[in-house]
């Protein structure tokens, strides 16, 4: 295990370590959101300023953007770079074939955007987002705040007519009041239980008048790097098939975890 680090936030930091080595100069990158993409922008800083890699970073949220900034990651905006070559980002949940639940950060519809103009989504996780089905975290929905409750209403009307467990839908709050995006929308949260047909889901949810987007990534990432908290890492490429195993050698002088806190 790294030192001072829990099992959980090693694993964090293994997947992020390993991934950052499919960056390589010249790169426009999109930086994801949440604690694992978080150790990812201290990696790819580290290796800015000690092997002077040159790579612009896309961030996903406000917060990301500020610690890259902070890292000496270049950043620019999506309009600016228009196309990037790697995504690299968190998740809440990924099944067998890699389809995704994102935005237990809220920031889904900018990570969502930003990893579909991307030639390649490499999703970082620890080994328990790992499910055979989506659905035990609560789906984020972003909506506009114009007649959330509509929406909301009509988001359980399609539940009911769908093959989900769960129905419940609940507005996301920070404290006493609701959650608000990077783009100024509401949350909301649905307790599924287990998704049945996770594409008819994402694409019927996107159809309710006042939904931004959904938290379901369907056939948008190609690889994901699952760590555990020895140190161990897994790679799995769903192009490919393929899957191979790494380890992160904490005591390698690169991975000087004073550095990255
Ligand atoms: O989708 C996200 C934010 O909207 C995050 O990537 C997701 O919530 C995972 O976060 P963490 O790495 O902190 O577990």
């Amino acid at each position: 295990m790294a030192p001072n680090l829990s099992p959980i936030e090693t694993a964090k930091f293994a997947a992020a370590r390993r991934a950052v080595d499919f960056v390589e100069g010249g790169m426009r990158v999109g930086l994801g959101s949440g604690s694992t993409a978080a150790w990812m922008v201290r990696c790819l800083g580290q290796r800015v300023r000690e092997e002077g890699l040159k790579i612009t970073g896309v961030p996903t949220s406000d917060r990301t953007a500020a610690l890259a900034r902070a890292e000496g990651i270049t950043v620019v905006a999506l309009e600016e770079a228009r196309w990037l070559d790697l995504t690299i980002d968190g998740t809440d949940e990924f099944d067998p074939d890699l389809n995704l639940i994102k935005g237990g950060g809220g920031a889904h519809l900018r990570e969502k955007i930003v990893a579909t103009a991307s030639d390649q989504m490499i999703v970082i996780a620890d080994a328990a987002k790992e499910v055979a089905h989506l659905g035990a975290f609560p789906l984020p929905v972003e909506v506009v705040p114009f007649g959330w409750q509509t929406s909301k209403a009509l988001i359980e009307e399609i539940l009911v007519s769908l093959d989900v467990l769960g129905r419940e839908v609940t507005l996301r709050m920070k404290g006493d009041v609701p959650f608000t995006s990077d783009e100024g929308n509401r949350i909301l949260d649905l307790h599924l239980g287990r998704i049945g047909n996770a594409r008819q889901l994402a694409l019927v949810l996107n159809q309710v008048p006042g939904v931004v987007e959904n938290g379901l990534f369907i056939d948008i990432c190609d690889r994901v790097v699952i760590g555990h908290g020895d140190g161990r890492v897994e790679l799995r490429d769903i192009a490919t098939g393929s899957s191979e195993e790494d380890r992160i050698d904490f005591a390698a002088p690169e991975n000087v975890f004073d550095d990255l806190g």
